[in-house]
């Protein structure tokens, strides 16, 4: 057999498991326009639903009359809140415990919002419908500025305030004004203000993290299809947590949780846009229980932008105070967070702000004080955790600047400063100001290496006869060098503190071997591009030694995959992935009974060799996986039930914490305000790694998405409440012309908790990206005196801060 003369190093590569640079699988089907979307989806009968949406950020509905819109050739219904009233549909839960409209009843909120939804045999017969629904609305004020929010007297939630107009408790607490949705705090607040208070240097700056949209290829949609032979509902969405939506959906249209199987298909990008529930899933399910047909529904682009999941939208006030040598003493942070109509941020149910007490960073801060202030203003409803895990993005951006702005004011540089006071290896796990754990890390052996990678004394050189030039009058450009370490915290998480409405937020996988040992692989998670079906099957091959493709891998069918809280803040690889490792160890555990019994040894005599169980002493006695396979299925092995699969519920102990150090070098062209990236380089640090060509690729969208928010993209309003950035000619979206060549770099540090040492990645290089594109910018100005300016740094903003420096005099 050739299989002998094979060493284990031979065997292991065969196998391609973990460590292996595995081409994509999906990318077969994807490259030949294979891939099965929601909108590929055609049932026989399905009708169409689109929405009439409210051109108004603010106003009373008075009337809605759809006489005109019943009489276009094909449409079926026109459905508004008076008829999802009876059915208690007419509002739905939001993930952060407040409620939203389904169907605008009585008034709207925002531009853009549901206020009828028409279903027509066609797509097209329904948008014409739309244009003839005639709605009669009363203009109410309109708030867009969260400050003004919290001091008007328009109250946006009339269904918040007790019959006196006083603000009734929220779910997370009471509110101090009808506009107001939450305080929540973190840490110790009279002890960090007597700690700034006597501090010796102290740095104060206020920033905002603008609004912003995750804008993925595929906008939202959903298919409903009930049944009412079976009473079975079929549901196909753009879902990144399928399992909860089945328990949403259960839950608020009484539907028995059986009879109800939600399917997530290939999805084209999530990136928190579609973690949240939409009004066009229910819709969609309420007209196919109405009419018993199939109903499909699909956003078009602007729909996207303007309605569904925000990100961001943070005024962020810190406080930071150190000693004249730059050892930091105390961080205080305030947060004004702008959450539009309707509380519907995606976060663990007993975190109104998310991880945003991760603000400390990756810096050992002695005390720290965090508050944030959520508030209702006349924009749509979200909140999402656009490529980072819960307002990981928000944090890592707070501290990342206000370590910039401390160093401005020691007159340090800012490398050093953060050498000086960073978290030292010796202090993992390292329990925070602000109450979380870190599992493991080692920041200046990553940081040493980033700063020799980029020979940072020598750019700091060029930087400074840059500066002398340019004063002399010899270039017009400036050269800025931004810096940022980042501590991302993924894997949300232990039931014990994080859940969703109650879903504790464990993570699943069950594995199957058939008896010629190949296998199926399902987990409660589900992939929207990141290639889970490479990467949990490299998980599976290296624990059981049967080659990653031979392995089907399934997710996002309820009807058959484990339960599970789906794949977002970076969580797949920490939980599910987790899971993956445990289910393989327990088929391992009972591959060696029958091994042992088939080698006529006991248990203990036997050891797993990369994909055999081989006699302990006697390496050729052994019988590979294939062979146990067989054996499980074909033979009486007493004391042993036949078969061989297992399942896994992981609740992970602990959350991870992958780190990262990024450097960008950016010239800019004073009098046009263009910057153009030169360099950047990323050392990622996620544990161990399954699959390195596929965190190289996860490095490149996040941080791509990071420069597109730092440098333009932005979800803007007027005064009225209009959205300026509605249409991808205004929203910004970078391009192969914008992008700069990324050098990646890496250390490894394992997760000590984690069964395979792995740490997320996905959301790493947007967490950290975003704070050195925004810091490159603002390096840039440091010699002419600026401290701060607030993102997104679109050319013409670039412009103004050259402009306000005096440069263009
Ligand atoms: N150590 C390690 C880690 C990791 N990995 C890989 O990598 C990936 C990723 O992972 P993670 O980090 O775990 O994550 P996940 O969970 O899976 O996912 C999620 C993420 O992911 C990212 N990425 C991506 N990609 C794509 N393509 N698409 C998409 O959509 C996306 N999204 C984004 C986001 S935003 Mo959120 O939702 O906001 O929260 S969150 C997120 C996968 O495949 C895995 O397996 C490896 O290999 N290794
Ligand atoms: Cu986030």
């Amino acid at each position: 057999m050739k299989d002998e003369v094979q060493t284990p190093e031979d065997r292991a590569a065969g196998l391609k498991g973990m460590g292996c640079s595995r081409k994509r699988v999906e990318d077969v089907r994807f490259t030949q326009g294979k891939g099965n979307y929601v909108d590929d989806i055609k049932l026989d009968g399905m009708l169409f639903g689109d929405f009439v949406r409210s051109p108004y950020a603010h106003a009373r509905v008075k009337s809605i009359n759809s006489e005109e819109a019943m009489k276009v050739p094909g449409v079926v219904a026109v459905i508004t809140a008076a008829d999802l009233e009876p059915l208690g549909l007419h509002w739905m839960p939001t993930l952060a415990g407040d409620k939203q409209m389904v169907l605008a009843d009585g008034k709207v909120l925002f531009q853009g919002q549901e206020v009828a939804f028409v279903v027509a045999e066609d797509r097209y017969a329904a948008a014409d419908a739309v244009e003839l629904v005639e709605v009669e609305y009363e203009e109410l004020p309109v708030i867009v500025d969260p400050f003004e929010a919290l001091k008007s007297d328009v109250v946006l939630r009339e269904d918040t305030v007790d019959e006196n107009g006083k603000a009734t408790d929220g779910a997370h607490g009471p509110r101090n004004h009808p506009n107001h949705i939450f305080t929540w705090e973190a840490g110790e607040e009279a002890e960090t203000n007597a700690v700034i208070d006597s501090a010796e240097v102290v740095a104060e700056e206020t920033m905002y993290y603008h609004r912003t949209h995750p804008c993925p290829l595929e906008t939202c949609g959903s298919v409903a299809s009930m049944d009412k032979v079976t009473g079975k509902l079929t549901l196909w969405g753009t879902f990144q947590a399928p399992h909860a939506i089945r328990t949403v959906v259960s839950l608020i249209s009484g539907i028995a949780e059986h009879n109800i199987r939600v399917i997530s298909p290939d999805i084209g990008g999530g990136f928190g846009n579609k973690v949240g529930a939409y009004s066009g899933y229910v819709c969609s399910v309420v007209a196919s229980i109405v009419t018993g047909r199939p109903v499909k529904w699909i956003e078009d682009r602007m729909e996207n932008l303007m309605t569904t999941a925000f990100a961001r939208d943070y005024w962020m006030k810190g406080k930071i105070s150190a000693t004249k040598e730059g050892k930091i003493t105390g961080l205080h942070c305030h947060v004004t967070a702008d959450h539009g109509g309707f509380d519907a941020c995606a976060d663990p149910t007993k975190f109104p702000a998310g991880f945003m007490n991760i603000c400390t960073g990756s810096y050992d801060i002695p005390t720290a004080y965090l508050a944030v202030d959520g508030v209702y203003t006349n924009k749509a409803p979200g909140g999402v955790s656009y490529r980072c895990s819960f307002r990981v993005t928000e944090a890592v951006y707070f501290i990342e600047r206000m370590i910039e702005v401390l160093a401005i004011k020691l007159n340090m540089d800012a490398a050093e400063l953060r050498r000086i006071n960073f978290i030292k290896k010796e202090q993992f796990p390292y329990q925070s100001a602000l109450g979380w754990e870190y599992d493991s890390g080692d920041y200046h052996t990553a940081w040493d290496k980033a700063m020799k990678a980029v020979d940072y004394d020598g750019l700091r050189a060029e930087q400074a006869q840059r500066v002398e030039d340019f004063k002399a009058g010899k270039t017009r450009s400036l050269m800025g060098i931004g810096l940022s370490f980042f501590t991302e915290i993924v894997g949300a998480g232990p039931v014990k503190n994080c859940d969703i409405l109650g879903l504790g937020m464990f993570d699943s996988c069950e594995i199957r071997i058939h008896p010629t040992g190949s296998a199926i692989a399902r987990l409660g998670t589900i992939s929207q591009g990141q290639g889970h079906a490479t990467t949990f099957s490299q998980i599976i091959a290296s624990e059981i030694g049967i080659p990653a493709d031979d392995i089907t891998l399934e997710e996002g069918d309820t009807d058959t995959a484990p339960y599970g809280l789906g794949t977002y803040g970076s969580r797949s690889t920490p939980v599910a992935g987790a899971a993956t490792a445990m289910a393989a160890r327990k088929i391992r555990a009972k591959a060696q009974m029958i091994a042992a019994y088939l080698l006529e040894v006991h248990d203990d005599d036997v050891e797993f060799d990369v994909d055999r169980f081989v006699v302990k002493g006697a390496p050729e006695r052994f019988k590979t996986m294939k062979e146990i396979a067989f054996a499980a299925y074909n033979q009486a092995i007493p004391g042993i039930e036949p078969g061989l699969e297992a399942v896994s519920y992981y609740d992970p102990p602990n959350m991870t914490y992958p780190f990262g150090a990024y450097v960008c070098v950016m010239d800019i062209d004073v009098d046009t305000g263009v910057p153009d990236i030169r360099r950047f380089y990323a050392l990622d640090d996620c544990g161990t790694r399954i699959n390195p060509m596929i965190i190289e690729g996860q490095v490149h969208g996040g941080l791509t998405e990071a420069l597109a928010v730092a440098l333009g993209q932005e979800i803007a309003y007027d005064e009225m409440g209009n959205v300026k950035t509605g249409t991808l000619m205004d929203f910004f979206l970078p391009t192969a012309w914008e992008v700069p060549n990324y050098e990646t770099d890496y250390t490894v540090t394992p997760s000590p908790h984690h069964p395979i040492g792995a740490k997320g990645v996905g959301e790493s290089p947007h967490v950290g990206g975003v704070p050195c594109f925004s810091n490159a910018v603002q390096d840039a100005f440091r010699a002419f005196g600026l401290t701060h300016t607030n993102m997104p740094h679109d050319h013409w903003r670039i412009w103004k801060t050259a402009n306000d420096l005096g440069l263009h005099d």
